[in-house]
């Protein structure tokens, strides 16, 4: 997936009526947003379709998945349906219900961002123990994409040793949660942002001193 200035914009804001009007001002910069909950329990999966169409974007949906197979099935083929690009899965619950939601991205030429550790302190009792094993079922399993935390370099660099260069690894926790732009770019190829751009009180100015931060 190619990311317009490597930045994915996190867009957990409440309202349509605030996506647009952050929309409206940074939209130039990305090409990729991503969408979770937040958004969509708030205004509906319709989110995901209005975002994409009115601003000719890629949709990362981050509904970390975690069900049995059958649900995980459920849930993937409703959200490609909606026009989502891409899939965040949740690896700890294991290879079947991970595959369940591939076959559903494959059958629709859509992507699955396999999530491996996460960036929040809480990551590291349960999570942490397993994390490396879920990057090595990734490889296992065929995936390209992956999720990895911004906030641990060391574990970010362990799991880009896992899945190998030529896979796509998104990072979260820049800025509000710690994680550095361009230290993180060491290892990912694409940072997710969310509070340091939609919580500034100039979200361009925030986006465009980011934007020069990793350029150089
Ligand atoms: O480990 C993870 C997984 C998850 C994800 O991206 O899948 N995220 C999401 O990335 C964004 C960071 O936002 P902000 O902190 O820039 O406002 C939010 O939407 C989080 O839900 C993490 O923060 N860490």
């Amino acid at each position: 997936m190619e990311v317009k200035n490597k930045i994915i914009l996190a867009l957990d804001v409440l309202s349509m009526d605030q996506a647009r009007e952050l929309l409206d001002e940074i939209s130039d910069y990305l090409d990729t947003i991503k969408i979770g909950y937040p958004l969509v329990l708030a205004e509906g999966l319709e989110a995901v379709t209005q975002v994409k169409e009115e601003y000719q974007c890629k949709i990362i949906t981050d509904f970390k998945v975690a069900d049995i197979p059958a649900t995980n099935q459920k849930i993937a083929n409703v959200t490609f349906q909606a026009g989502a690009d891409a899939l965040i899965v949740h690896g700890f619950v294991g290879p079947d219900s991970v595959a369940s939601c591939v076959e559903s991205a494959e059958k629709q030429g859509k992507e699955v961002f396999l999530l491996t550790e996460m960036s929040h302190p809480g990551a590291s009792q349960f999570l942490q123990p397993v994390s490396m094993d879920i990057a090595h079922m990734g490889v296992e399993m065929g995936i390209q994409n992956y999720v990895g935390p911004s906030t641990r370099l060391d574990r970010l660099e362990k799991i880009r040793s896992i899945i190998g260069k030529d896979s796509f690894l998104i990072s979260p926790g820049v800025g509000t949660q710690g994680g550095d732009p361009k230290d993180t770019l060491k290892f990912a190829d694409a940072l997710i942002i969310g509070r340091s751009i939609y919580l500034a009180p100039d979200p361009v100015e925030s986006l465009e001193s980011i934007i020069d931060s990793i350029e150089f």
